[in-house]
């Protein structure tokens, strides 16, 4: 094709998918979209979506790499505890890798679960407003239309005593009807579904106090959270961001399904950080394991070794995070409104038990495993409370951090000879940690302090804050000068 005719060929396209994006046939043509079915041209291939830090070419090195530390756990998981904690998360909660697979493919999923994806395919085109309105009753009209729709669909595809019978199969450990990658992918579902139906993106669903999910959303995810050792209402860090990832590294469930490029891959570049974070923190679980197996042993050449890798690696792991985090990449103008509401989570319920009001936040960076072992490892108590970390941590998680606080030996080193030696290497990941809690604290400024007029100021993981938008970042930055001045 000549460059005349093929640019004369993508405009007649443009304005025919600019036509159908304007008609009736927009959700079709979302679902269509998303599900890949539209026929790829070959003249299409240079224009792709921004790529992980992990480039496609070293995507095979770092699989091979991660899967020969994971095996390293593995072998090590009959010696000591920290191993077999770990062991355990991947072969549980992973679904035998980490981070955990993901099954987005719901051809492969039992029947009764693909109507939640119908659904997804659905709702999702009629999620996002293109222009966010300021009027409260316009929003609550749309609020209204979206979640009468969302509730009509799951309680005319989904066939619950179905799908409560499936889980209780995977209770009862019948994994082979119920594959590990399967649940956790509609888990991933679940907590968008729930998401979705709750979204407090504007200022009148912000104040909502509580809120009637449907029963098809409420059923289910009570039994998940409680496999995985949770007691929120909300969706966490693992469920709607590192599960929202196949093994491919293909994002999935969308927020902004038919808006603006920039607005849909600042979404998925912020989601895809959470993923990367896990991918390149597998050698820094090995690494902590294998040194505190290696201390455990009195070999401590072999220990210094391996906290020198973590030094050595939390360079590309901290890459994720800054190489995403700054308006290139995660638009400014768009990460407020967009995409951190949907996050987020204001609603809650009175605690049959004491009768009070017990209320939820949504997602945070706070929750990221890597955040919180790296901690541990350094002997620093846990940045979140018990209380939120049983809301948002699964149990798995949570244990095998206490087990490497258990474990871990900095204090006991002495300044003299290799003992002298590890511990400059754990100055040095003490200073990278500090390097990234303060540069957190200025980026998370800027993005939190974006107009969005049509929302009140609240965050994903502290849900609403002050009125005062001033008033709020004091408070926010408290946790955050807080953490940094712990980081010792
Ligand atoms: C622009 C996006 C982000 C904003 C505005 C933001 C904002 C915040 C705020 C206000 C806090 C303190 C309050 C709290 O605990 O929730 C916090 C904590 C935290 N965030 Fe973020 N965050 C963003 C993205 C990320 C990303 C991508 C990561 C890492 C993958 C991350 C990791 C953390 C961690 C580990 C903490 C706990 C405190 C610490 O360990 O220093 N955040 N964030």
């Amino acid at each position: 094709m000549t460059p005349l005719t093929e640019f004369i060929f993508l405009s007649v396209l443009g304005s025919i998918f600019t036509l159908l994006f304007s008609s009736p046939w927009r959700p079709w043509l979302m679902k269509r979209l998303s599900q890949n079915t539209i026929p790829t041209f070959s003249f299409f291939k240079g224009f792709t979506m921004s790529k992980p830090v992990f480039s496609a070419s070293n995507h095979h090195t770092t699989d091979a790499l991660n899967r020969q530390k994971l095996s390293t756990i593995h072998n090590l998981s009959h010696c000591h505890e920290v191993a077999s904690s770990f062991s355990n998360l991947i072969n549980q909660d992973g679904a035998g890798s980490w981070p955990p697979k993901s099954n987005h493919n719901e051809r492969t999923w039992p029947a009764c679960l693909q109507a939640y994806k119908e659904i997804y395919h659905e709702m999702a085109p009629l999620l996002p407003a293109e222009n966010v309105s300021l009027d409260d009753n316009i929003n609550e009209q749309r609020i209204l239309a979206f979640r009468s729709r969302f509730a009509q669909l799951l309680s005319q595809k989904v066939n619950l005593t179905e799908v409560e019978r499936l889980l209780q199969a995977a209770d009862a450990g019948r994994w082979d009807v119920f594959p590990r990658d399967v649940y956790n992918g509609f888990y991933c579902c679940l907590a968008w579904c729930r998401h979705a139906y709750s979204i407090p993106v504007v200022r009148l669903a912000q104040l909502e106090k509580s809120i009637a999910l449907p029963k098809e959303l409420i059923a289910p995810w009570n039994s998940m959270q409680s496999h995985f050792g949770l007691d929120s209402e909300s969706g966490n860090n693992m469920s709607n961001l590192v599960l929202n990832f196949n093994t491919s590294g293909d994002y999935s469930l969308k927020i902004n399904t038919g808006l603006s490029a920039l607005i849909q891959s600042s979404e998925e570049e912020f989601a895809r950080i959470f993923h990367e974070v896990e991918v390149l923190g597998v050698p820094i679980y090995s690494s902590i394991v294998e040194s505190i197996v290696a201390h455990a042993r009195g070999d401590k050449e072999s220990c210094l070794e391996h906290v020198r890798d973590i030094k050595e690696q939390l360079r590309p792991l901290l890459s994720s995070y800054y190489d995403r985090v700054h308006d290139a990449k995660i638009a400014r103008s768009v990460w407020l409104s967009r995409v951190q509401g949907f996050y987020a989570w204001g609603v809650g319920h009175q605690n049959s038990t004491n009768g009070d009001w017990e209320k939820f936040d949504g997602l945070s960076g706070n929750q990221v495993l890597l955040f919180q072992a790296l901690d541990a490892f350094l002997g620093l108590e846990a940045y979140l409370p018990k209380l939120i970390q049983e809301r948002n941590v699964p149990v798995l998680q949570r244990r095998f951090c206490e087990v490497v606080k258990k474990h871990e030996f900095r204090a006991e080193l002495g300044d003299e000879g290799v003992d002298g030696e590890i511990k400059r290497e754990f100055a040095d990941i003490v200073k990278r940690l500090r390097v990234f809690r303060s540069a957190h604290r200025t980026r998370a400024k800027v993005y939190l302090t974006q107009p969005a007029p049509e929302r009140l100021p609240m965050t994903a993981g502290k849900s609403l804050l002050k009125e005062d938008m001033n008033e709020s970042l004091v408070f926010l930055d408290q946790f955050m000068l807080g953490r940094l001045q712990q980081t010792v």
